[in-house]
């Protein structure tokens, strides 16, 4: 009975957080090649990063031996549906972000002006200044809530909260450059999107 409810417990968490990666990827692929252009979009857009990797096999594996040493504490479903329903949001926040900025949104941070760079401040962006981080944000922490994964959910939260803090900055410091003023009151105006950063 226990090794039963085991195996579904470890099956339901290891497919949801397969096909929540997966699609994931693969639709920020799809999306990159849709709006871009195959020739314009490299495998880099599928944002596998070595770090990234290492940090899933790291969750994998506190999840392994939680499951396998302290079972009873990946039955707690209410935690995990509630990481599902933040995966859901967190995705859902990325994609509309990545189709609402067009041609505006690249994986790679411009550092040059271009004409089909326009500042985008309607749909999500009214409110928040970086969904798509947002969004990234709320759905590598919910994966973890999902797993029911304790160590995993505060190294997420801090390692991508970290990479944020870092990365806000120097890409606001660009669009200060192209799009001067109207970006000042845009940014006065809104929220960053990630807990405690301006
Ligand atoms: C990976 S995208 C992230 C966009 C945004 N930070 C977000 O979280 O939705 C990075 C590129 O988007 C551009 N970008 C960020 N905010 C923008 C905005 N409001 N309008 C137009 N381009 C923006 C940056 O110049 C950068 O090249």
């Amino acid at each position: 009975m226990t090794e039963t409810l085991i195996s579904y417990t470890a099956c339901r968490h290891l497919s949801q957080m397969f096909f929540a990666v997966f699609f994931f990827h693969c639709s920020e692929y799809i999306l990159a090649i849709s709006i871009h252009g195959k020739n314009r979009v490299t495998l880099k857009s599928l944002l596998v990063t070595k770090a990234y990797a290492l940090a899933m096999i790291c969750s994998l594996i506190e999840y392994s031996l939680e499951i396998y040493f302290f079972p009873g504490m990946k039955e707690n479903w209410s935690v995990s549906n509630t990481g599902l329903c933040l995966v859901f949001i967190g995705e859902l926040v990325r994609k509309l972000a990545v189709i609402t900025a067009g041609k505006s949104f690249t994986h790679l941070i411009k550092k040059y002006h271009e004409e089909s760079h326009v500042l985008v401040t309607h749909g999500v962006y009214e409110y928040i200044r970086h969904p798509s981080y947002f969004g990234f944000f709320v759905w590598s922490v919910g994966t973890q809530i999902m797993l029911c994964n304790p160590f995993s959910t505060l190294a997420f939260a801090l390692v991508v909260w970290g990479f944020f803090k870092r990365r806000i900055p120097y890409e606001e410091f660009f669009l200060r450059q192209f799009f001067g003023s109207e970006y000042e009151v845009y940014a006065r105006r809104t929220w960053s999107g990630i807990p405690f950063i301006e």
